[in-house]
This record gives C-alpha cells, structure tokens and sequence, in this order.
C-alpha cells in the first residue's frame, strides 16, 4: 500500500488514494501505522476516496482507531495531496472535498513558484452549537460559557461541532496550561456522548487567539484546524475577538473568519508533503488487512 505523509502546522496524516471505499480493517491499520515507534508514526490515516456529489471523499481515523467526522488540518493535505498528485485538472485551483460530518466542503488552493500548494482556504461550513454532537441535555440550550467539573476542578466550555465535537475552555495562559492532566479528563467527560476535542485558549487581542488541543483519538497534537474554528465561534460568543482573528496553535498560525452573512467559517493554512512510501504486505498482513 503506497502512503504520503503530510503535514499541516505539525498535525501529521498518513494519506492513502486508490481505494474504493474504506478498507475493512481500517481501524486496526490506523493504529498500527500512525504509531510513533513501531509505525511510520502520525495523528491520523486518512483515505482518499471516490466520491458522488465531491471531486473527492476524505475518511480520518484517529491514531486510536477511532473515526473522526471532520478534520480542518487533513482536509488541506488533501486538497494538496490530490492537486500535486494531478488527481484533478490542474487547471482548476477551486475543488470540493467531501467530509462525512461536514458534506461537500469547497476549498481554493494558491500555488507557489513551482506550481504546488502551498496554502488552502477552506470553507468550513456552518458551526452547530447544539446537536448530536455537543451536549443539549443542559437546560436545553445551546452550551455557552457552562460549568464542567474534572477531578474537584471547575472550568467554564463551550461546546461547538464542526462536524466533530469540541469543548472550548478559556484559561489564563495556554501555553503554560497542563493539557496532559486536564485533556484526557475532559475528552471523556460525560457530557460529550462521542468524546471531545478539548481546546484550551487565551485570547491575546481581538484580533488573535493563542490555542493548544487535545485531539479526541489522538492526545496532544501541534495543531487542530477544526478547533481553532471552534475557538473562534468560541471567542465571537464571548465577545473577545473579532469574526475574523489569527489562531496560534503550537505547530503555526491558522487565520479563521466567520462570515457575518452566510454564517459560514473560513480557514486558511498551509499543507506540505513530509515523503513518500510503501507499506509492505506483511505489515499489512498483521493488521489484518491482506
Ligand atoms: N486535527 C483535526 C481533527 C482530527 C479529528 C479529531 N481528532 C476528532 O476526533 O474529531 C483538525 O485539524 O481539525
């Protein structure tokens, strides 16, 4: 099985094309490969796939083996995975990639001297702040600024799905913040009936927020792109930031904006390819999937 490895902000993906649909033992393949010691090592696999209302259909599995229903980061090393890779006429820098949380999702690509991606703005789509995937059962509204408890410590969150759920919590310093301790905790809190992804933010300005995640089936990653849109939503609520405001995530700087008209989020980053490779039968083999 041929591989790319890609990387968006330090938010690695191993990404496989040329199936048909999603291999059986995808999970299993996941957690073999994505593993840093006995893998190839890397926060999700992702398979690009055939799609019926998309150029083309993303699938994520978490490290864990979990499936994911969104992911900002993976979605632009698609975009350039299938763009460099001349999967489409590469006359057209506007395609669409479909998510299985977030439908058909445009993306625009802009191409440096040697006529590969280099940045991908993709359109997000619509923020839910309340639904399947984030918490309703608190008085029945939307969850803003909300009281959760991990082990005898309070924190104020604010749910927002992007396709995938996220736990928003404002705290002093992001950077110093201890995500090992708090991340796990709160991921599996019982109010998020699938899990979470737990961002931790300080706004530094109105106009930029600084950000460090733990990724649900992942732990701590360098960088989240569907949190930072939630971040964002987060922070717009609060009224800390403007709609439009430059996200720091540990692996680099994501720019969101969330379209005051159509109610739409916008993200724009980069993507790079990190190499290429093969993974032979036998691993294959003991993952069950040959
Ligand atoms: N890193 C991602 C999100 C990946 C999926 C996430 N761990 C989940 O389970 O929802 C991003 O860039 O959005």
């Amino acid at each position: 099985m041929k591989f790319t490895k890609l990387q968006g902000l330090g938010n690695d993906f191993i990404v496989v094309g040329g199936e048909e649909r999603l291999p059986e033992h995808a999970a299993e393949l996941a957690v073999r490969l994505c593993d840093r010691n006995f893998g190839i090592g890397a926060d999700g696999l992702v398979f690009v796939l055939p799609s019926d209302i998309a150029d083309y259909t993303m699938r994520i599995i978490n490290a864990d083996g979990s499936e994911a229903e969104q992911c900002g980061n993976a979605i632009r090393c698609v975009a350039k995975y299938v763009y460099d890779n001349a999967l489409v006429d590469r006359n057209r820098t506007e395609l669409t990639i479909e998510t299985k949380g977030a439908g058909a999702q445009p993306v625009q690509l802009t191409l440096g001297d040697d006529g590969r991606v280099v940045q991908v703005r993709v359109d997000m789509g619509e923020p839910v702040l309340e639904g399947r995937l984030v918490p309703t059962t608190i008085d029945g509204n939307p969850v803003k600024d909300y009281p959760i408890e991990a082990e005898g410590r309070q924190f104020r969150f604010t749910a927002v799905s992007m396709g995938n759920p996220h736990c928003v919590i404002f705290v002093d310093d992001a950077a110093e913040f201890d995500l090992h301790t708090w991340g796990p905790k709160l991921e599996t809190h019982p109010y998020f009936p699938r899990r979470a992804n737990v961002e931790f933010v300080t706004v530094r300005s109105r106009s930029h927020a600084e950000m460090r995640v733990w990724e649900r089936g992942a732990g701590p990653t360098l960088a989240c792109g569907t949190g930072a849109c939630a971040t964002l939503v987060a922070a717009v609520l609060a009224g800390q930031t403007e709609r439009t405001a430059t996200v720091s995530l540990k692996g680099g700087d994501l720019l969101i904006e969330w379209n005051e008209r159509n109610n739409r989020i916008y993200m724009t980053g980069p993507a790079e390819i990190v190499f290429t490779g093969e993974v032979p039968g036998n691993v294959l083999a003991k993952a069950g999937a040959r």
